[in-house]
């Protein structure tokens, strides 16, 4: 009878793994579209090369001023600036201000040298020299000023004066040139994709993707699109784990359904070994009699089995072993233990071989368990849970369902975990919670 030999913890196995070549951190690089950039990760510090805005600009509709000359008006007591100008979104203007004078500007706009201040439209009126009743006009320099000019000008009537920057965004307030936007290793998000669109960084350069090749075994397992039939059973873990792949940042390679059949695995195994850093094989790490993927991984030469069997519950049975550079895991077949292997311990290689911080803080927090719930001591159980706030505390609250099952995993927030020395834990005791 066959049985698992080199058994790890999961802790231990992650070091092993985390020593091997594959997850050193990924030194070659490629540029990709601004417009595929999202998840890569950057290869390179990006200094801005730039001021961002790169000039003055208005951040509302109304008329650029210099703040000093509206200081004293109000409603009962508004103030008249003939209007010199108007500068035309995405137009360059040469206007310089004189003291009084007032240019009519667009949000985004570019303010004529000078202008320090933006009144909003809704604190003026737009007159001309014949709306205004000249009799009437407080006695005032700027006015003087206006009245002298000939033709048709006009005047904007200011009731509320500005403090100098209000409503103007200064050149290089939003970016400096020069300045460290994005460190090297930044995993891209949709905001940092924004800020190098803004200094005209159009081709990012960013690491390569691991490439991971992924095999389902079973010769009962058939593709969703295909028809079920007797005692098959959907190929769930093609589907989660080359998510859960993407998720971590892998270019994903599928090489389909191999039915329980040594030449036809060992065959697809060559083909992937070709071109993939890591293979993932589901099913058939077991001990039973169709449990092909060891025999076949240790048929290549080169082949070294890391450990076989972790100190885990699900996911007892993974394999890992290493062909030449690249890695291979066989990974249970039942669906929530291929997940729970795939997040605990090929997630955090994907991300150390991408730069990546491994297994980030905020991945865990601690949570109360919502009931009593029993455990092996020498193994580390993971269950998955639901997450609720109650009184400003985290709770756990288990959702039940065996390995084999996909249902309880989809309705989870989190997966609780029953330390290794630990023989089950209390209602309301501190528990670890892996979020998903
Ligand atoms: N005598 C023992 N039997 C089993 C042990 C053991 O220690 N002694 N371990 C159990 C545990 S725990 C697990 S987990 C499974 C692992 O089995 P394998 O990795 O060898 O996987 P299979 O036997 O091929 O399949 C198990 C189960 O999962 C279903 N499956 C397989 N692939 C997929 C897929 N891609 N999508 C959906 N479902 C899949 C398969 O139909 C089986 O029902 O072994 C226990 N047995
Ligand atoms: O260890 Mo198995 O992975 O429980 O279901």
């Amino acid at each position: 009878m066959k049985s698992f030999f080199r058994v790890k913890t999961v802790e231990e196995a992650r070091e092993l793994l985390l020593q091997h070549e594959m997850t050193k951190p990924q030194r070659e690089m490629e540029k990709v579209p601004l417009l595929s950039a999202v998840g890569r990760i950057l290869a390179n510090p990006v200094l801005a090369p730039l001021d961002v805005p790169t000039f003055d600009r208005s951040t509302v509709d109304g008329y650029a001023v210099r703040a000093v000359d509206t200081f004293a008006a109000s409603e009962e007591v508004p103030l008249y600036f003939p209007l010199v100008g108007e500068v035309l979104m995405g137009e360059e203007t040469n206007l310089t201000l004189a003291p009084g004078q007032a240019v009519a500007v667009a949000t985004g706009a570019m303010l004529p040298r000078e202008a320090d201040a933006v009144v909003m439209v809704e604190y003026t009126e737009l007159l001309t020299e014949k709306d205004l009743a000249f009799d009437n006009l407080p006695d005032n320099q700027v006015v003087q000023e206006g009245l002298q000019l000939k033709g048709l000008q006009k005047y904007v009537e200011i009731t509320r004066g500005v403090a100098p920057s209000e409503n103007r965004l200064r050149r290089g307030e939003d970016i400096q040139g020069d300045q460290l936007l994005l460190p090297q290793g930044h995993r891209l998000t949709s905001t940092s994709i924004g800020v190098l669109a803004a200094v005209g960084i159009h081709e990012v350069p960013v690491y390569k993707k691991p490439v991971l090749g992924l095999i389902a075994t079973g010769d009962e397992l058939v593709s969703p699109e295909k028809a079920l039939s007797g005692a098959s059973v959907r190929d769930i873990n093609s589907y989660t784990i080359a998510a859960l792949a993407q998720e971590a940042g892998a270019e994903v390679r599928f090489y389909g359904i191999i039915a329980d059949d040594f030449n036809k695995l060992r065959q697809k195994v060559a083909e992937a070994l070709e071109i993939c850093d890591y293979i993932c094989l589901s099913g058939g790490s077991s001990v039973g009699t169709r449990d092909l993927t060891e025999e076949v991984l240790a048929s290549f030469p080169e082949s070294k089995v890391l450990f076989h069997g972790l100190h885990m519950k699900p996911g007892k049975p993974t394999l890992a072993v290493t062909i030449g550079s690249v890695l291979l895991f066989g990974v249970p077949g039942q669906p929530t233990s291929a997940a729970v292997v795939f997040r605990l311990l090929l997630s955090p290689l994907l991300n150390a071989t991408l730069s990546l911080q491994a297994n980030k803080p905020f991945q865990w927090l601690t949570a109360r368990i919502d009931r009593n719930m029993a455990s092996t001591s020498g193994r580390e159980e993971y269950f998955p849970v639901r997450l609720e706030q109650r009184e400003g505390e985290w709770w756990a609250i288990p959702v039940f369902g065996k390995s084999g099952l996909i249902r309880p995993l989809a309705e989870a927030e989190g997966l609780a975990r029953i330390a290794l020395v630990k023989e089950g834990v209390q209602t309301g005791e501190w528990i670890d919670v892996f979020r998903l």
